[in-house]
């Protein structure tokens, strides 16, 4: 089905997860592995030029010049030069190949925004199948050392061909390769070039040690090249260079390729689509493939909008009241996704994500693969799904809506504080970065009700209410909450010294292990008092992290604190007040992400449809709190994009760049 004929449907709790890498076909991976066929003829070739250099060519020119070479560096040693050819040998020994290839590997599907799988599987398998190759035809040759003085204990493996020239060939090599291919800007050619000299410097080291024969070591260099060229043409060959990019014009229709060949059978007829494109986090590359993915779909009528600083999504909301807006496909970090959210909440038209920020927690928490183009790929394969909002206010933060979370205290000063240029860099490590600087932080005095519940007291470094429950690298931050849940999950955190931090590192490495059976078991924080109606409390991690469900949050701060929504900071407050929309807003989810499906007459939990009518929103009775307020239930709906007039102050961006 595609969205030519989607219907509604509620997403099953346990539709989370997270998959990254790479997405094709069957009979393109086919021929994208067909190179790999080439490695058992190169094996071959090697050894029948091992078994003619021991054999009958051992005395042909200029084999037979060869033991004068090695006797010619041998007599030729200095302190220095030995030095440096002893740290050559070094960069290319074993263990430093192994290191810096795992180092690289983690590097490449860790640090960048996207994980770059298909990076990492080239260099780890050009190591690897050099190593293979190397092992194999050293099995049938066997060839003698020089006959000189050894540098270095001379391995058992035969001399032809050097191990230590191969694997640097295609450890330094590939990195040059990557270096150019997939860095920006002029100094990647320096950086290829630099690492590309590593390889011949091995390869003379190796001669002036005493270790090889010239011919061992040309055969070296043959045998990374040719690990390094295939592994690269089964694996990178097909990803070249992006195709240009496409016009997109603010507001304009896109222009429209032919359908290409492999477009979805079951095409949609044209729908009207709006494109909200941050176009500091989305690359032309991605808007590229976005254009291409959609048109693939029979999306025919596209209409595209940048976002700003002080519009984070656009004329999304010109769009929709312009007429009928099929789907919202949303390029940008869960900030974008934040602000289309809180257009579209209530409105029917679903948002299909497209996640190109830094954290994209919305994104992982539904499952959605972290490639751009195979999310919106999957999305568009896939179903509208109901998913609730929260809903955020307090003094002076204007009333809005989010996907993820909405918190105070430590997390909100470490988004606040996380320095853009590492976040460039770094990605989300940058924000680890942050969290260390603000371990010390005094705790913060608060109080916290629940729906219509007590007023409880309690202090607390960070205060977090949420929607989805994960953080980067599946950290269960809220491991009860889901996006389906009618509820948003509530968690204080307040260590005590090292022993509690640690206590909170140990809980959340074990959620992370166990998944959902990390989850925690239900206790009365209060003597024996059960847990008010509606409302849960629990405390792990010896009491440094309490936990509550709750469809409507109050939670006020004795001095004004930093906050977050969504990732965004807003200003300094005093009260954080957050509510459930319950299925307020449509995501187009991969069916793949939805292990139980609701029939397509399934309720429609959203309620009121777009405009000034009311959003639905829980129960609540009338009640005065401590301070004397009377709360009403819940407040009446946030018109997309509406501040309210008690001077509210918009959410801060956190960083310049992306
Ligand atoms: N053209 C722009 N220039 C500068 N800032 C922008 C621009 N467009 C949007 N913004 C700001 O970027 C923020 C949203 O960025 P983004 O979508 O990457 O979210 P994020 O919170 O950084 O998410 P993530 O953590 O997933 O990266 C909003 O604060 C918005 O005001």
């Amino acid at each position: 089905m595609t969205l030519c004929d989607a219907h509604v449907i509620t997403v099953h709790p346990a539709a989370t997860g997270n998959t990254g890498g790479m997405t094709t076909g069957s009979g393109a991976a086919a021929g994208r592995t067909r190179p790999l066929l080439l490695l058992p003829p190169l094996w071959a070739l090697m050894v029948g030029a091992g078994l003619l250099i021991t054999g009958p060519a051992a005395t042909w020119w200029p084999l037979s010049a060869e033991g004068g070479v090695n006797a010619w560096f041998a007599g030729h040693r200095t302190g220095a030069a030995t030095a440096v050819s002893e740290w050559l040998t070094l960069v290319a020994s074993t263990e430093s190949v192994i290191g810096v290839t795992v180092v690289c590997v983690l590097a490449l599907v860790a640090l960048p925004r996207v994980p770059r799988w298909r990076e990492a599987v080239f260099l780890g398998g050009s190591v690897a199948a050099q190593s293979a190759l190397f092992l194999l035809i050293t099995l049938c040759v066997q060839r003698p050392r020089p006959v000189v003085s050894h540098l270095d204990p001379a391995p058992p493996t035969s001399s032809f061909p050097s191990g230590h020239v191969g694997a640097s060939v295609a450890l330094y090599g590939g990195l040059a390769a990557l270096a150019v291919t997939r860095l920006r800007g002029p100094w990647r050619y320096v950086a290829a070039a630099a690492l590309l000299v590593v390889p011949p410097a091995v390869a003379v080291s190796r001669l002036y040690r005493g270790m090889h024969h010239p011919s061992d070591v040309v055969g070296g260099l043959v045998n990374g090249a040719c690990a390094l060229l295939v592994i690269g043409a089964a694996l990178l060959a097909s990803r070249g260079r992006p195709a240009p990019a496409p016009t997109v014009r603010e507001g304009g229709r896109l222009p429209l390729p032919r359908p290409a060949e492999g477009a979805v059978a079951d095409a949609p007829v044209a729908r009207r689509v709006v494109v909200v494109r941050h176009p500091l986090a989305c690359t032309e590359k991605v808007a590229h493939q976005v254009r291409d993915i959609l048109v693939r779909h029979g999306c025919t009528d596209v209409r595209w909008t940048s976002t700003t600083a002080e519009r984070p999504c656009g004329d999304l909301a010109a769009y929709t009241a312009a007429g009928r807006v099929d789907l919202v496909v949303v390029c940008g970090g869960d900030g974008t996704v934040r602000a289309c959210a809180d257009a579209l909440a209530g409105s029917g038209t679903a948002l299909a994500v497209v996640p190109c920020g830094t954290g994209n927690l919305l994104a992982r928490n539904l499952g959605l693969p972290v490639r751009p183009a195979a999310a919106l790929e999957e999305a568009l394969r896939g179903d509208p799904v109901r998913i609730d909002v929260g809903r955020v206010s307090g003094d002076g933060l204007a009333p809005t809506r989010f996907t993820v979370m909405a918190g105070a205290g430590f997390d909100a000063v470490m988004v606040r504080d996380a320095s853009p240029r590492l976040k460039t860099s770094l990605g989300w490590l940058a924000y680890v970065v942050s969290a260390v600087r603000h371990l010390g932080d005094p705790p913060m005095r608060l109080t916290i009700r629940l729906d219509t519940g007590d007023v409880r007291r309690r202090r607390a470094r960070m205060v977090v209410v949420g929607n989805v429950g994960s953080l980067q690298g599946g950290v269960p931050l809220l491991p009860d909450a889901r996006p389906d849940s009618g509820r948003l999950e509530v968690v204080l955190l307040d260590p005590r010294g090292g022993a509690g931090w640690l206590a909170v590192a140990a809980h959340l490495l074990r959620g992370m292990t166990r998944g959902r059976s990390g989850r925690p078991a239900v206790v009365s924080t209060s003597a024996g008092t059960p847990p008010a109606a509606g409302t849960t409390e629990r405390l792990r991690a010896r009491g440094a992290l309490e936990y509550f469900s709750a469809a409507r949050v109050d939670i006020r701060f004795a001095e004004p604190q930093a906050r977050e929504v969504d990732g965004d900071c807003a200003v300094e407050g005093t009260r954080l007040v957050a509510e459930v929309e319950p299925g307020a807003l449509l995501v187009q989810l991969p069916r793949s992400r939805q292990p139980a499906l609701a029939p397509a007459s399934a309720p429609d939990r959203s309620g009121p449809r777009p405009g000034p009518s009311p959003a639905p929103a829980p129960a609540a009775a009338p009640a005065d709190d401590e301070h004397g307020d009377r709360h009403d239930g819940p407040a009446a709906p946030v018109r997309p994009g509406r501040a309210t007039p008690a001077a509210p102050a918009p959410l801060g961006r956190t960083r310049d760049v992306l």
